[in-house]
C-alpha cells in the first residue's frame, strides 16, 4: 500500500508540476480554467477514465469552465505517490489548458 509522503517530499514532487498546491500532507489541488464549459466537461470525463484505469480517483469540483481536482489517498489518509501520478496524468490530459 502506498505510504503517506512528508511535506518535504510533496513539495519536491510539486516543484515538477505546474500550479498544484499542497494542503499540508492531506491533499494536493489544482483549479483549471478551461476555454468554455464543454472543454471543462471533456477534461473531467478524460480524467474519470484515467482514474478508473489507475484505480485512483480524484475529488472534482466543477463550475462552468473551472474544474478543481483534489487528490488524496483515502486508504492512506493523505498524499501518496498515487496522487502525484494522477496529478501528472491530469496535466498530460489538460495539455497546457488552464
Ligand atoms: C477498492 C478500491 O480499490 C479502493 O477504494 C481505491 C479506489 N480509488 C481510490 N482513490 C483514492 N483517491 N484513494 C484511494 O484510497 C482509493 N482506493
Amino acid at each position: 500500500m502506498a505510504e503517506r509522503l512528508t511535506e518535504a517530499a510533496i513539495a519536491e514532487w510539486l516543484a515538477g508540476l505546474n500550479g498544484w498546491s499542497a494542503e499540508g500532507t492531506t491533499a494536493i489541488t489544482k483549479t483549471f480554467r478551461l476555454k468554455d464549459h464543454v472543454a471543462a466537461v471533456g477534461l473531467v470525463m478524460q480524467v474519470a477514465v484515467a482514474a478508473e484505469v489507475m484505480n485512483h480517483h480524484p475529488e472534482v469540483a466543477w463550475v462552468y469552465n473551472r474544474v478543481t481536482f483534489r487528490l488524496s489517498t483515502h486508504d492512506a489518509g493523505g498524499v501518496t505517490e498515487l496522487d502525484l501520478a494522477l496529478a501528472k496524468r491530469i496535466e498530460e490530459l489538460a495539455g497546457g489548458q488552464g
